[in-house]
């Protein structure tokens, strides 16, 4: 089980979430989405070479146009990049262009799971990328996901079972230390991810880890054996 976590604001916050269990580090690059915590690439650079060896990171996309999504693979060479757009989407062809940028980075596409019609959305998405996050849709957020509230958990094991052997899944949405093990046990997936609960939010409208909420959420998600 992996656990993937936003969004990570410094080397110092890296070494200590993957000390508590994070292998899949998530940081937002300077954007068009102004989110909370976006950084430079220098502050990325900085964040993934000092978890070089010891965790993967995870670079998030929301509606960048295909070419800056290119241009930041081939820079920064994320171990993961994640698409998480309401407007634009991984195709083939960005697949192929994300590989030719950096053979090994693997693909994530978010999937804004609403009901029974995205396990097909799924099957489609899985043709082509090597990771699947399953995760909640809100009208106040761009894209898909920081939704803060889990989804149906039953539509996800169904999605689970049908990328069987094509794509890994990450169980994403509303995931707290005290319902990851359950929803574990539902999904089976592959990892889960957190931003909302496993944060603290500063007075000057940033957010931190909260290294307590991370240690349970880590500790919780593993307990579950399947
Ligand atoms: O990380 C963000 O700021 C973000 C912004 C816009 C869309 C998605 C974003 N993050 C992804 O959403 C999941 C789930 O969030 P939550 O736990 O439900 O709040 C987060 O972990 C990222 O994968």
């Amino acid at each position: 089980m992996i656990v993937q976590l936003y969004s990570i604001k410094s080397p110092e916050e890296a070494l200590k979430v993957i000390e508590l269990g994070c292998d899949y580090l998530g940081v937002s690059p300077v954007s068009g989405a102004n989110l909370p915590n976006e950084l430079s690439y220098d502050e990325i650079k900085e964040i993934f070479a000092t978890i070089k060896g010891k965790g993967n990171g995870v670079l998030i996309s929301i509606d960048d146009p295909e070419d800056l999504v290119v241009e930041r693979v081939r820079e920064l060479k994320p171990d993961v990049i994640h698409m998480c757009g309401g407007e634009v989407f991984s195709t083939p062809e960005l697949a192929k262009r994300i590989k030719e940028a950096n053979p090994t980075t693997r693909l994530e596409q978010a999937v804004g799971v609403s009901g029974p019609e995205s396990i097909e959305e799924a099957k489609m998405y899985a043709e082509w990328c090597d990771i699947l996050i399953l995760d909640s849709v809100t009208e106040n957020i761009p894209g898909v996901g920081a939704a803060g509230v889990p989804h149906d958990w039953n539509i996800d094991a169904e999605i689970v079972k049908a990328v069987a052997g094509k794509a890994d899944v990450i169980l994403a949405g509303g995931l707290t230390p005290e319902n990851v093990a359950e929803a574990v046990r539902i999904v089976k997936p592959w990892g889960v991810d957190s931003l909302t609960h496993t944060n603290k939010f500063l007075p000057d409208g940033t957010r931190i880890k909260d290294l307590e909420k991370v240690e349970k959420f880590c500790r919780e998600a593993r307990s579950v054996k399947f």
